[in-house]
């Protein structure tokens, strides 16, 4: 297994460039099985672990693709195979995605449920109950949703989300542009990675009204050409970068980003006394002496997103003073606060609250990581740590951050990634 081994203490200082969002790009990738004919060139697509395990599950459908220099062609004339094994699915809970787009050409789909999580539930009824109103027949046996088109071809439906969810949105929304007649998705969610996979969905050839908002009205087509599309920038990359940073005292420039999609984050980073400088495509940030502490609520687009909560914690521990962590999207999102603790950082979990004493000197041991952002935040912390931090199962790390090692070292940071044996 691979671990990263960081000596902290070193500011950061230079400029670095986003790459392609990871949480775009999978929606991205299963809207290429809506179309039967022609060549996907998709530019813009971070090389990650997580990106590789989707495209062997649409390889595994019978797509075939190539992957270099972040550009992704894929073609999905040959897709026969209806069933997302378990072997697949349990690597990435975002397999599921295949449901929608594979019950919306095919009129039937076989899904493994995806597994647990570590950072609490996940539950999939919501993707279910949106298969179901555009007219699937769902059972749930041995491990896999069965899902089929009653006559064969989805019917478009009204569809309201009880509570914002990225991927059932997704789901829903490819299910929808193949459906005969007209679908609406109230509450839909906003993420920009949602705007996203419609604006993709359109120059296909989907008609979608509200691209952007929480409601979406989809007028299905018959069918759905291959097309070329740039994948839109990593907003939580970028945040974790910006937040690195600051952790170090430094001065960075991220480039390649659109700001109004940072807001929620840049806003809280301008609370913490930290200088912003934007331009269109680029944000600078220039730490202040002293962090100011600041409480922030993750909650669904255009709020603080969950995915930054966690290096925001970490970031926390060096404020003068107190911050409330609250997640509103996942409550239990707190594994990475033991190893926080183990760096030394005073930190208490109250009533689904993450209540940060700081600044205090973290010192470097090893850490473990559970999850991809606790990774993150786990990095963060061994940034400005006295010594030494070996940051262990960096796998989770691995599925979504693209060469992140490299990127921080470029900027002035000392990390090495080295092998090691769990259990020698
Ligand atoms: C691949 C990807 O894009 N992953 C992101 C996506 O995950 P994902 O799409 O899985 O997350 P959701 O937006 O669906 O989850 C939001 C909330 O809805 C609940 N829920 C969701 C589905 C469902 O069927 N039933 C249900 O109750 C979840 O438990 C959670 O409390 O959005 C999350 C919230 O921004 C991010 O943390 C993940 O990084
Ligand atoms: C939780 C994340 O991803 P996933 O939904 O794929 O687990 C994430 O990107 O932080």
């Amino acid at each position: 297994m691979d671990k990263l081994v960081i000596r902290g203490g070193r500011r950061l200082i230079g400029s670095v460039t986003a790459s392609g969002s990871k949480n775009s790009s999978l929606p991205v990738i299963a809207a290429t099985l809506l179309s039967g004919n022609g060549t996907f060139t998709l530019h813009r697509i971070p090389d990650l672990q997580d990106i590789s395990t989707f495209t062997q599950l649409i390889n595994h459908l019978g797509a075939q693709t190539s992957f270099s220099d972040n550009t992704l062609t894929v073609s999905t004339g040959n897709v026969e195979s209806l069933l997302a094994p378990y072997e697949l699915v349990k690597k990435m809970r975002a397999s599921i995605y295949v449901l929608g787009p594979l019950l919306a050409r095919f009129g039937e789909a076989k899904v493994s449920l995806p597994g647990g999580c570590a950072f609490g539930p996940r539950p999939i009824d919501l993707h279910l109950m949106a298969m179901e109103k555009l007219g699937a027949e769902i059972t749930i046996e041995t491990g896999f949703i069965t899902a089929k088109a009653r006559n064969g071809k989805l019917q478009g439906a009204r569809i309201d989300f009880p509570v914002s969810s990225v991927g059932a949105t997704g789901n829903a929304l490819m299910a929808a542009v193949l459906a005969e007649g007209k679908t609406t998705i109230s509450n839909a969610a906003a993420e920009p990675e949602i705007e996203a996979l419609c604006r993709f969905l359109a120059s296909m050839g989907a008609r979608i009204e509200g691209t952007g908002t929480t409601e979406l009205i989809i007028e299905g087509v018959t069918s759905l050409s291959a097309v070329e599309f740039t994948n839109v920038f990593d907003r939580i990359e970028a945040g974790t970068l910006l937040a690195a940073a600051a952790i170090t005292g430094g001065t960075i420039t991220v480039d390649g980003v659109e700001n109004e999609q940072l807001k929620s984050v840049l806003k809280k980073l301008a609370h913490a006394g930290c200088t912003l400088t934007q331009t269109p495509g680029s944000i600078t940030l220039a730490s202040p002496e002293k962090l100011i502490p600041t409480d922030i609520t993750a909650k669904p687009y255009p709020s603080f997103p969950t995915d930054m909560q966690a290096q925001w914690t970490a970031l926390m521990t060096q404020a003068e003073g107190t911050s409330r962590i609250t997640d509103k999207v996942y409550h239990e999102r707190f594994n990475h606060i033991p190893e926080l603790n183990r760096l030394g950082a005073h930190i208490e979990i109250k009533k689904n609250q993450a209540i940060v004493e700081g600044p205090r000197r973290l010192s470097g041991t090893k850490v473990m990581s559970t999850d991809l952002r606790a990774s993150a935040c786990l990095v963060l912390a061994g940034l400005v740590a006295e010594g030494v931090t070996e940051v262990l199962r960096v796998y989770h790390l691995d599925r979504g951050y693209e060469q992140i090692e490299m990127k921080l070292n470029s900027l002035g940071a000392d990390i090495t990634r080295e092998k090691y044996k769990e259990f020698s």
